[in-house]
């Protein structure tokens, strides 16, 4: 595992430069004044660096949903009790939730991965069954999860994108995650890469009061004094302090970058994994889009880790994909103003905005 996994770190490569040359030279030959579509042009620029293309299409996406239990929720961090992580599941496959509905919005596919839920779910049920454990350790007390469990989640996250892009022909990956109690983890990762005050990232997560809140900032200050996650090693700030779901979400970006693939992140825990594959493959930063900016306090930190803007701001805290479900229908929208708008000499317009 420990060899695949750096055989799809060694494949990530930046996206091409001359092709987001070529991309700016077309978006400013555009019929409109120059620059004045904004982000958009960015993203666009973007996806020609990544596609090699000035033309590219991204009309097939979907959505990979990660679930994985904690062992930290027993210590009161979450408003909601573990099992709500497998009933979701349950609905996410109904197709009832939140993730199903938006994702359907804007014509993307869900698929839900099991990394770690602490039960067994029914055979019937038609979830991607790549349970590493059932649920992580209370990483108050010691580490997550052992270091070849944290390799084996990132191998399985990347195996899934990878199959999907190269064996289905999608073209542009969601991550989402559903899992009781893992903005807590997710803290502890931000605050390990910061280095920043636990309490200036420690948020609400699904609605926590003040009491809680207090048991979430000293839960995750105990994991960081019990484990003493090595901020240089992302791996080990996975095995440590990370979740199961959140090594499958840190390997669906790696994934995404090893195949060429852009990938959108969506909020706090699924950007907790786009930065631990960042660390690891810095340059799968170049194929990321932060979707949203999560209410999560901690969000922003990440954001400001990883250096990228994201592409929406709607009060959301949710999770699943949500964010990343909106947020791919505006990368779709960049890929067809690179495609479809009209240059000035295609289209006979009078061109004086030079
Ligand atoms: O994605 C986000 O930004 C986000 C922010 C807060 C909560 N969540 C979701 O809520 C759950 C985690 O919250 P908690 O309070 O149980 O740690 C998990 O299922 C997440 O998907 C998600
Ligand atoms: C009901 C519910 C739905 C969710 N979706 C993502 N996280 C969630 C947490 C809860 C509690």
């Amino acid at each position: 595992m420990e060899k695949e996994l750096q055989s799809i770190v060694a494949r990530i490569e930046p996206a091409d430069s001359h092709w987001e040359k070529l991309a700016w030279e077309r978006l400013r030959s555009q019929i409109r004044p120059r620059g004045s579509l904004g982000r958009l042009e960015e993203m666009a620029a973007r996806l020609g660096a990544i596609f090699r293309s000035v033309s590219p299409s991204v009309s097939r996406k979907i959505i990979f949903t990660m679930a994985g239990d904690h062992g930290v929720a027993e210590e009161g961090v979450s408003a909601y009790p573990q099992e709500v992580t497998a009933q979701m599941v349950f609905s996410f496959l109904k197709g009832w939730a939140s993730i199903n509905i938006l994702a359907d919005h804007v014509g993307a596919e869900v698929r839900v991965v099991d990394l770690g839920v602490a039960s067994d779910l029914p055979e019937d049920w038609a979830v991607i069954r790549r349970k590493i454990g059932k649920g992580t350790r209370n990483i108050t007390k010691g580490p997550a999860m052992e270091r070849h469990e944290a390799v084996r989640g990132l191998v399985e996250g990347a195996r899934l994108v990878m199959d999907a892009v190269q064996d289905e022909g999608f073209h542009l990956v969601g991550t989402g995650d559903m899992g009781i109690g893992n903005t807590t983890p997710s803290t502890a990762i931000v605050a390990t890469l910061t280095g920043k005050p636990v309490k200036d990232l420690t948020g609400r997560g699904t609605g926590i009061d003040d009491a809680a809140w207090n048991r979430k900032v000293r839960a995750v200050e105990r994991a960081l004094a019990v484990n003493r996650p090595n901020a240089a090693d992302p791996v080990d700030v996975l095995a440590k302090v990370g979740g199961y779901e959140i090594a499958g979400l840190a390997g669906a970006v790696l994934g995404a970058a090893a195949v060429r693939t852009p990938v959108v992140c969506d909020g706090f825990i699924a950007t907790a994994g786009a930065l631990i594959a960042c660390q690891l493959a810095p340059f799968a930063k170049d194929y990321l889009f932060v979707s949203h900016r999560s209410q999560e306090v901690g969000h922003g930190a990440m954001i400001e880790l990883l250096g990228l803007s994201p592409l929406l701001d709607l009060s959301m805290r949710l999770g699943e994909g949500t964010g990343a479900a909106l947020a791919i229908s505006l990368v779709e929208a960049s890929a067809r103003v690179l495609r479809d708008i009209k240059t000035f000499e295609e289209a006979g317009v009078t061109d004086t905005g030079r």
